[in-house]
């Protein structure tokens, strides 16, 4: 069977504004149809011009965009089978739910009962029948967000850009909408990419992530991938909390940090390479200074519902975080005890295609030394 073409592709995609800001540098990704893509970074990475780019409101100034297989650097985007929900829903104020959600299909000139069926299917989609008449001031925050929604959906796009959908929201109502929108990507089966700044939102909603900063994808991969195994000190930090410190990878599978040796599971750098070392706080165990591989002292403990969140130092001023089920005393001197499995070494400044290379390699030779063994 023929490979699909993927259903969006960005070619060494740059992006420079007249004032010589360099916002996307060299971007390369292949999008798979009917996934749920999250770009991530902090405000200013570049994340919303790659949205803009995808839906035509903005050219690159070089590479190539392709949509289906088909170049689209010159096609406007109202001829592209994208639509976006923006973050401040951009809806009509003078116009009710219906006519809303409608808009888009009557300046296509679609027929009136086509019309009627169509934004009464999107409206179910995103819980809202019945709303049909209500005036768009009616409505609460997270209503017109689901207009914005449907608005985009009733086209039936292939692609749906979503940016910042949900940070108007409250939590509560957030994480319910967290829950709807990938139920709905789903049920519709259509690519969705969808911007956000927000970690958690990220790792519980995509197929796969983005991690940007200053205008560089730094990682991609699975929300586990990407949590498990971050490439460099950015990421690490970005996703998730994580302990992060300099260390030596003496040789495979040992690592020297905090003036100590550790096994660990990594491997594939030059003898006494310098390396970041993460161990993320829920691996880190609470136990008697003895057993500890690592000793701290306790500065401040929270209890966060589940577990209690601790701060550490070690005798080298280090803060070392702990997310335990138990609880210690602040003042007291603890022992922190981890796997091997929970270190996780990084190579400085490498790069995403370096990173598989390594790990491709590494785990080739790996298969070798067991049989040496
Ligand atoms: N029209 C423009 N002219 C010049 N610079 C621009 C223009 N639009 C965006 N930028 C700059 O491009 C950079 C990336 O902006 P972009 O909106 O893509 O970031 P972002 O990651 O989406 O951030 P946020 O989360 O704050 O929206 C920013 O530094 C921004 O100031």
């Amino acid at each position: 069977m023929k490979k699909q073409e993927p259903i969006i592709r960005f070619e060494n995609v740059s992006k420079q504004y007249d004032d010589d800001t360099v916002v996307l540098k060299n971007i390369n990704f292949a999008l798979e149809r009917g996934k749920f893509y999250t770009l991530l970074g902090p405000s200013g990475c570049g994340k919303t011009t790659i949205l803009r780019i995808i839906a035509g409101f903005e050219k690159p100034t070089s590479g190539n965009v392709y949509i289906d297989g088909k170049r689209m650097n010159d096609v406007p985007a109202n001829e592209r089978q994208v639509n976006t929900v923006f973050q401040n829903y951009a809806l009509f104020p003078h116009l009710n739910v219906f006519e809303n959600v409608a808009f888009g299909l009557r300046v296509k000139k679609i027929k009136e009962s086509e019309i009627r069926e169509r934004v009464s299917e999107a409206l179910k989609l995103v819980h809202l029948q019945g709303y049909e008449n209500r005036e768009i001031h009616e409505m609460s925050g997270g209503q017109m967000q689901r207009v914005a929604i449907a608005r985009a959906i009733v086209n039936d796009p292939e692609i749906i850009l979503l940016d910042e959908p949900l940070s108007a929201l409250d939590l509560k109502l957030r994480t319910e909408m967290q829950y709807e929108l990938r139920e709905l990507q789903q049920r519709l089966g259509k690519t969705f990419v969808f911007v956000t700044h927000d970690q958690e939102e990220a790792l519980a909603m995509s197929d796969e992530i983005f991690v940007m900063s200053e205008g560089v994808i730094q990682q991609s991969g699975t929300p586990v991938d990407i949590y498990d195994e971050p490439i460099n000190r950015f990421v690490a930090d970005f996703i998730g909390e994580s302990n992060i410190v300099e260390g030596i990878m003496i040789e495979d599978y040992k690592v020297m940090f905090n003036g100590k040796v550790f096994d660990c599971v990594d491997g594939g750098m030059k003898p006494n390479e310098k390396v970041d070392v993460v161990i993320r706080p829920e691996d880190l165990e609470i136990t008697s200074v003895d057993k500890g591989k690592l000793v701290v002292k306790v500065d401040t403990q929270l209890f966060r519902g589940v577990h209690y969140e601790l701060s550490t130092y070690d005798k080298d001023g280090n803060e070392w975080l702990v997310h335990s089920l138990k609880k210690a005393e602040v003042g007291e001197e603890i022992g922190l005890y981890f796997e091997p499995e929970a270190i996780h070494v990084m190579r400085l400044n490498e790069s995403e295609e370096d990173f598989d290379k390594r790990l491709e390699a590494y785990a080739d030779g790996d298969g070798d030394d067991e049989d040496a063994d």
